[in-house]
């Protein structure tokens, strides 16, 4: 066993979801280069645009000479100076500078659509992109209003063509209480934990979004009249989702209309937080309410997005939803609430807000994202979690999954530095004694204390190998999530012992 300490000097555990590419690595950034650091620059007089603080209009051959030193990006039609950021990129001046000089909107996007790049980078606001091409024309029928007539009758007409595919059919049925929407797709899994819905205040609109592993959709619903604010979903041959009208008895003749709108990703809910408990020394489990007129069910594997502004700059980061506790069947999440795990860092910024919030605070959440799809195992009949630090939290879900609703055997490989620092521990145990015959756990620290007799070390071809040796590699499916240099170097040592990269899923 390698004697090597893991994580590696620099590579911090943390909560929440690295970028979505996997060769590339967070890098540690010098003194006085943290996110802090750079709201305080931002905040200074100091003249991080160069070009006056009138907004220019900039063309592809202009911004393409800002390709070096004095480095200009465009990102969604709008240009930064990027130069004075290059040492505060979390992700490091190289990585930056691959999107020096270009239109670099889609590169952006691949890496980290979530940060708040408007707010982080107004400071170095140069002007905005003249675009060299011709913007497409959307297909007619996304944006178009389609009405849907009917008294008690379901209605399939098709909604939302896009490139010429059908998604969803959508119709009504009504009784003297609720009017509840249909929503049918032939071409599209869904299940209630796929579907957002948010009434507006005055309750004479709403918002439907489905979220999917491959693809998200949103709906904007003008109801034909005022629901009260509250929803439940389920779902029988088709999604209905179903709403108490503000007057009872009232006849609809139709649920209103319905259009195609942008995808979710800005749109914000309100969340107050109920209670917060420590999990380990320096982690905390926090449960959130969402607004009553919002129903959000989120799959496994699922992360949100908490928003807050600091110092008037806009900070977005993904953390992963969690469950309320591990230890029983019934454990698991409602429409109106979730709870996700937050590791507080001295130099944290947003974590630091996060955990600074005392029950009945607001705190502003983006709806989910999600990867991960409960497909992927269901046909293997041995799981494999390889887990770091809180790297283990979106594991839980899927763990907890196995365990209590399948007959798979589940073996958790999880890496910490020391003892205290091991997420849910009793919790793991309780489960180890109820599941004996089909789970175990083996603990790896790298710093242990002297009276450790556990495994010591950090990840190695063969710790692996000894891991799976208790299943047959064909049937196995094998999890991996931690820091990125964790999940990049446990790939690879899983590609190196030629286990099938259809069988691995690394949380990203
Ligand atoms: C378009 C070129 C860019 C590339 C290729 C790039 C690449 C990366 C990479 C590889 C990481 C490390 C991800 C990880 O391992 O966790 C990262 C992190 C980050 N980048 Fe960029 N980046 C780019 C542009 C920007 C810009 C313009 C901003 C402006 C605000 C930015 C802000 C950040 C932030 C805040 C993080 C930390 C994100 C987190 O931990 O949630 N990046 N970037």
């Amino acid at each position: 066993m390698s004697k090597e300490l893991f994580p590696a000097a620099n590579s911090a555990q943390r909560l929440g979801v690295p970028a979505p590419v996997l060769n590339t690595t967070k890098v540690p950034l010098q003194r006085g280069r943290s996110l802090m650091d750079w709201i305080r620059l931002s905040k200074s007089n100091v003249d991080l645009r160069g070009t006056g603080p009138r907004p220019l209009k900039i063309s592809m051959e202009e911004l393409a000479k800002h390709n070096s030193d004095d480095a200009w990006m465009a990102i969604r039609g709008y240009v930064f100076n990027v130069t004075r950021y290059m040492e505060y990129h979390p992700g490091g001046e190289s990585e930056l500078m691959r999107g020096v000089g270009k239109d670099a909107t889609s590169l952006f996007e691949e890496v980290h659509r979530w940060v708040n790049f408007e707010s982080m980078l107004k400071a170095c606001f140069i002007g905005t992109l003249i675009p060299d091409f011709t913007i497409p024309k959307q297909p007619k029928s996304t944006s178009s209003l389609l009405s849907v007539p009917g008294n008690n009758l379901l209605k399939l007409p098709g909604l939302g063509k896009i490139g010429g595919k059908q998604y969803f059919n959508v119709g009504f049925k009504q009784t003297e209480e609720e009017v509840i929407i249909l929503f049918q797709s032939d071409s599209l899994e869904t299940s209630v934990e796929n579907f957002v819905c948010n009434i507006s205040n005055d309750g004479l609109s709403m918002h439907v979004d489905f979220i999917s592993h491959k693809q998200s959709l949103s709906y904007f619903i003008k109801l034909h009249k005022q629901v009260k604010a509250s929803i439940s979903i389920v779902k029988r041959e088709v999604i209905e989702i179903a709403l108490k009208k503000a007057e009872p008895g009232s006849l609809w003749d139709g649920f209103g209309s319905c259009k195609h709108t942008q995808p979710f990703k800005n749109r914000l809910l309100s969340c107050t937080l109920i209670s917060k408990s420590n999990i380990t020394h320096d982690t905390l489990q926090l449960h959130f309410r969402l607004p009553e007129s919002c129903h959000m069910l989120t799959p496994m594997g699922a992360h949100v997005f908490f928003q807050a502004s600091i110092e008037d700059i806009l900070i977005r980061r993904p953390y992963t939803v969690a469950l309320p506790c591990i230890t029983e069947s019934t454990c698991a999440n409602d429409p109106n609430n979730f709870y996700t795990l937050i590791k507080v860092y001295e130099t944290g910024a947003l974590t630091k807000v996060i955990g600074n919030l005392s029950p009945g605070d607001e705190i502003s959440v983006a709806t989910f994202e999600i990867k991960f799809h409960i497909g992927l195992i269901s046909s293997f009949s041995n799981i494999l979690l390889l887990a770091a630090g809180t790297g283990f939290t979106p594991m839980v879900r899927v763990m907890h999954h196995c365990l209590f609703n399948t007959d798979k055997k589940v073996q958790l490989g999880f890496f910490n530095k020391k003892e205290l620092d091991i997420l849910w521990r009793n919790d793991l145990k309780t489960l180890k004694a109820r599941f004996y015959s089909r789970f175990t756990v083996d603990h790896v620290l790298s710093q242990p204390d002297q009276d450790w007799s556990g495994l010591k070390g950090r990840v190695s071809i063969p710790l692996l190998k000894e891991m799976l040796s208790n299943f047959q590699i064909d049937t196995t499916f094998v999890l991996v999530c931690g820091p990125t240099p964790f999940t990049t170097l446990t790939l690879k040592f899983l590609s190196d012992m030629k286990v099938k990269s259809s069988s691995v899923f690394a949380f990203t």
